[in-house]
Order: C-alpha cells, then sequence, then structure tokens
C-alpha cells in the first residue's frame, strides 16, 4: 500500500508546514504498527495562470497509476473521525493505493473530481488549501491513533 496525497501549490517554510510535517511524522510512528506506510507529499505548480484545468493535467500525471483518488471538496461526505479511520483501514486491508488530492484556490477541476473514489468535507466553509493539508494530517494522524486505540481520540 502506498499513500500519497497530491496538492496544488508549494507549502514554504512556516507554520503550516512545521504542523504538515509533524503531524505525517506522527503518522508515520504510529501507523508502522498498523501496516499504513509514511504518506508522502508531491505538490504540483502551474506557472502560467492555466487554471483549474492546468491544474488537474498536473494532478492527473502526479496521482500514482491504479490509486484510489480521494478528492478534498468543501462539497463532499463529512465523515467522523472513526469513519474516517476506519475507511482507511478498509483501503489498507484490501491492499489499495490511496491518493488525497486538494485543489489550487479555484478548486479541483470536475473532470478529476468526478473520478474521485470518495469527496470528503471539512465542513461547508471553504478553508485556504494550505490549512486543509494541515487538517488532512491530523486527521490522518489520529486515524492511526484510533486504530491503534490509544487515547488521543475522544468522541
Ligand atoms: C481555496 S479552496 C478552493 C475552493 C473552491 N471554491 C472550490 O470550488 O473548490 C482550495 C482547496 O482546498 C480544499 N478545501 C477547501 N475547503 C475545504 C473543505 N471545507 N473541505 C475539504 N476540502 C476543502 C479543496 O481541495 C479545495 O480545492
Amino acid at each position: 500500500m502506498r499513500i500519497d496525497i497530491a496538492a496544488v501549490g508549494r507549502l514554504r517554510k512556516g507554520p503550516e508546514a512545521a504542523m504538515v510535517a509533524d503531524y505525517l511524522d506522527r503518522f508515520a510512528k504510529t501507523g508502522r504498527g498498523l501496516g499504513l506506510p509514511p504518506v508522502r507529499l508531491i505538490e504540483v505548480e502551474d506557472k502560467r495562470g492555466g487554471g483549474m484545468a492546468a491544474e488537474a493535467g498536473l494532478l492527473t500525471r502526479a496521482i500514482p497509476a491504479g490509486s484510489a483518488v480521494i478528492a478534498l471538496d468543501e462539497r463532499g461526505d463529512q465523515p467522523t473521525s472513526p469513519d474516517f479511520a476506519a475507511r482507511i483501514a478498509a483501503f489498507r486491508d484490501q491492499a489499495r493505493d490511496l491518493c488525497f488530492v486538494i485543489g489550487g484556490a479555484d478548486g479541483i477541476d470536475p473532470s478529476l473530481r468526478s473520478r474521485a473514489e470518495w469527496q470528503i468535507s471539512f465542513g461547508k466553509m471553504v478553508w485556504p488549501h494550505m490549512l486543509v493539508r494541515v487538517m488532512l494530517a491530523e486527521q490522518l494522524y489520529r486515524a492511526t491513533t484510533i486504530l491503534a486505540g490509544t487515547p488521543y481520540h475522544r468522541n
């Protein structure tokens, strides 16, 4: 199994980058004992201002062949953290590769969004994509603690 995050934009050094690195590091440590591999972050950048369509092309090339695409989108499902953890475990048990996709300022092009096996929302409000990276990294770490039964998550 492999787990990737394909995201538009380059995250520069700063608080968001530090938080993403910290949560993904924690995910790697707790995930090791659960058969979950470290998460790889793949960043794509369209320097020509081609908008969503150009970003979709870059993201599509970045998504490893065969990976289940999970799009982050405010219109998507709103799973609980335990539901999210259970879904990650189900992908692991089926030996499926996962690629979470985070769009840029205009969102994820509908052509790519429609390819997603699952669309997840962190609420109906729109968040800056750099914060969505932090939130996703935290939920991934939280999922490992739920699956490991360690006392981080409380219902
Ligand atoms: C600034 S938002 C783009 C919002 C844009 N209005 C759209 O149509 O998607 C950039 C990216 O952050 C992610 N994002 C923002 N808010 C989100 C939310 N509430 N839930 C899940 N992902 C979100 C999505 O991947 C989105 O493509």
